[in-house]
């Protein structure tokens, strides 16, 4: 039944959490069994991986692993045999989860971790009566489990120091951001600040202050985006002004004795509270089923810390490192054989790539191929440092054909063939690939410039030679399809071209003179214009 070489997790009790850990763990590669009494497990599962494909492989810019085998076991011995990691998702009940460690641990191995999704109870609750206390932990998630890298970690006094790091790489290899608590308290640590927040939300409506969705409002519209990026602590030092969090304790301390909270008090959830509570929801989001908001969710969530992750901050700092540690350091020139196109990026489409018409829109092919281009250009030896010591090259000119449509969640890989490298030009070819159907390509022209002057120069003799290299073993590869003419085809439209046109284009707006990007090294001294604007184009890099 196992795939060779994949790990194995088994999921006790599949719902909304347990669908969500199959998920993150089958598509990190794991092999997944799964246990769950509900005869509709299986297709309430397949949901939930259905969307989190769409929605989790998009938030690493690296290829993740090919996806493990999900399989469903009604023996729950046979479940946890021989796998790795067994997370307990069963109902929130001391009683129940009892009788299914009992039955865990007669069936798993010693070595194997039992995590609980358990969002109140402590370890030493858990393991009361078990054959193994220290084999129990508290492993609590959010939902959704595939997106969101959180997970508490709450561990007792028999957890041990290498069961501890074996917790710790496990959830960092399948993506997760294992916080572990100091000691154990009821709630852990996140829930212990929802609760709170949660009891005030009841009240305001209790006390007919604020309706369900005034009360969102004021989240999703103010201090729910600061919490997003920066939490509670860093986002008040801010707000202390320039003297910080010392200041805000001073401004805003009086205000914590005053009656702002009801801190422990609880509505009593009575009949008619809960009528008003659900009625209101349902005019809040009565128009969205709850599959239409989960899809909604993760669309919003793939956003943020996308954005995040643009900006290496928080969460998106967290998904910067996995993808280092997912993509491991990229192969150089040497390593790679050159009889073909250069394997120049391998990742999935992100939920957020796609448009009106469900499938990946236009700027991000240009997205993706321009990261192809990068790839190729650090292959060559123009990376970070390069640039930096002040030569790059610039995008002169691009065309994209789009031959078939690709979804959210689909793994595309691109390569690279060098169809020319002459003087200060680069041209380049890219095939974007779904599995093995090609679905677009794009060939870019290339200048090598200085950055100082912002004009077109010859590039280096090491960056030459490399591309010597490559454009040597590129050039017994066949012209691909849809590639423009040869450069010898090229160069007599071009200078067809040149002589009608050359004064109507040079100085249109936006497009790099081509007489600039035509040039040489072979075009000699007497070609060069003192007014020679600059190329105009994006940089490549
Ligand atoms: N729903 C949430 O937002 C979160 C819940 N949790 C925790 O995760 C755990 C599970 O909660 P949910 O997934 O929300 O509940 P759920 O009700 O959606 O799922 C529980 C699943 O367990 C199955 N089940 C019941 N008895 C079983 C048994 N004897 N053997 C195998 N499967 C059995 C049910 O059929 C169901 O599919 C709880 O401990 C909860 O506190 C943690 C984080 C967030
Ligand atoms: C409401 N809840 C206590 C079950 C919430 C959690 O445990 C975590 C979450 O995902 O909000």
């Amino acid at each position: 039944m196992a795939v060779t070489g994949a790990r194995t997790a088994a999921i006790i009790g599949g719902g909304v959490i347990g669908g969500g850990w199959a998920a993150r763990f089958a598509l990190m590669g794991w092999n997944v069994r799964i246990h769950d009494t509900d005869p509709d497990a299986a297709r309430k599962i397949g949901a939930v991986i259905k969307r989190a494909r769409a929605a989790m492989p998009g938030l690493w810019d690296v290829a993740l692993p090919d996806e493990g085998k999900v399989s469903f076991h009604d023996d729950l011995a046979e479940t946890v045999s021989g796998a790795e990691w067994i997370q307990e998702s069963v109902p929130e009940r001391l009683d129940l989860k009892h009788e299914i460690y009992a039955a865990i641990q007669a069936a798993c191995t010693e070595t194997a971790i039992i995590g609980s999704s358990t969002s109140g109870f402590r370890p030493s609750e858990l393991s009361e009566g078990a054959a193994r206390p220290g084999q129990i932990i508290v492993a609590h998630p959010f939902n959704p489990v595939y997106l969101l890298p959180l997970v508490e970690i709450v561990t007792g006094p028999g957890t041990g120091d290498a069961r501890i790091e074996r917790i710790r790489t496990t959830l960092r290899d399948i993506g997760s951001h294992p916080l572990f608590l100091r000691r154990e308290i009821d709630a852990h640590i996140a829930d212990r600040l929802l609760e709170a927040v949660w009891r005030e939300a009841l009240w305001l409506v209790s006390d007919g202050v604020a309706d369900t969705a005034e009360i969102d409002d004021a989240i999703r519209y103010g201090f729910g985006l600061r919490w997003a990026q920066m939490g509670l602590f860093e986002t008040y030092r801010i707000a202390g002004g320039e003297a910080g969090m010392r200041q805000f304790l001073t401004q805003f301390g009086p205000a914590l004795k005053w009656p702002w909270s009801k801190l422990t008090d609880v509505p009593d959830l009575t009949d008619e509270l809960v009528e008003t509570i659900a009625s209101q929801s349902e005019a809040q989001s009565g128009a969205y089923s709850i599959a239409d908001l989960e899809r909604i969710r993760d669309a919003n969530l793939v956003s943020i810390l996308r954005g995040l992750k643009a900006r290496d901050w928080g969460a998106g700092r967290l998904l910067n490192a996995a993808d280092r540690r997912v993509g491991g350091a990229p192969k150089g020139l040497d390593a790679m054989s050159l009889t073909g196109p250069l394997p120049t990026g391998a990742r999935a489409v992100p939920l957020d790539w796609s448009d009106h018409n469900g499938h990946m829109t236009e700027h991000r092919y240009l997205q993706a191929f321009g990261d192809a281009t990068d790839r190729f250009l650090a292959l060559i030896g123009c990376d970070a440092d390069y640039i930096a010591r002040g030569q790059s090259f610039f995008t002169a000119e691009t065309h994209i054909r789009h031959l078939s449509e690709v979804r959210a969640g689909a793994r595309i890989t691109l390569d690279t063939q060098l169809l020319l490298a002459e003087g200060r030009r680069v041209r380049i070819f890219h095939r974007m690939w779904a599995d093995s159907r090609l679905v677009a390509t794009a060939e870019h022209m290339l200048v090598h410039v200085d950055l100082e002057s912002r004009r077109a120069a010859a590039p280096p003799p090491d960056l030459r030679d490399r591309l010597a290299r490559i454009a040597k073993a590129h050039a017994h590869l066949p012209q691909p399809e849809g590639a423009g003419p040869r450069s010898d085809d090229r160069s007599r439209a071009k200078a067809r071209r040149r002589r009608t046109s050359r004064s109507r284009a040079i100085f249109r707006a936006g497009c790099p003179p081509p007489w600039c990007l035509e040039r040489t090294a072979s075009d000699g001294p007497g070609r060069d214009r003192p007014d020679a604007p600059a190329p105009r184009a994006a940089p490549a890099a």
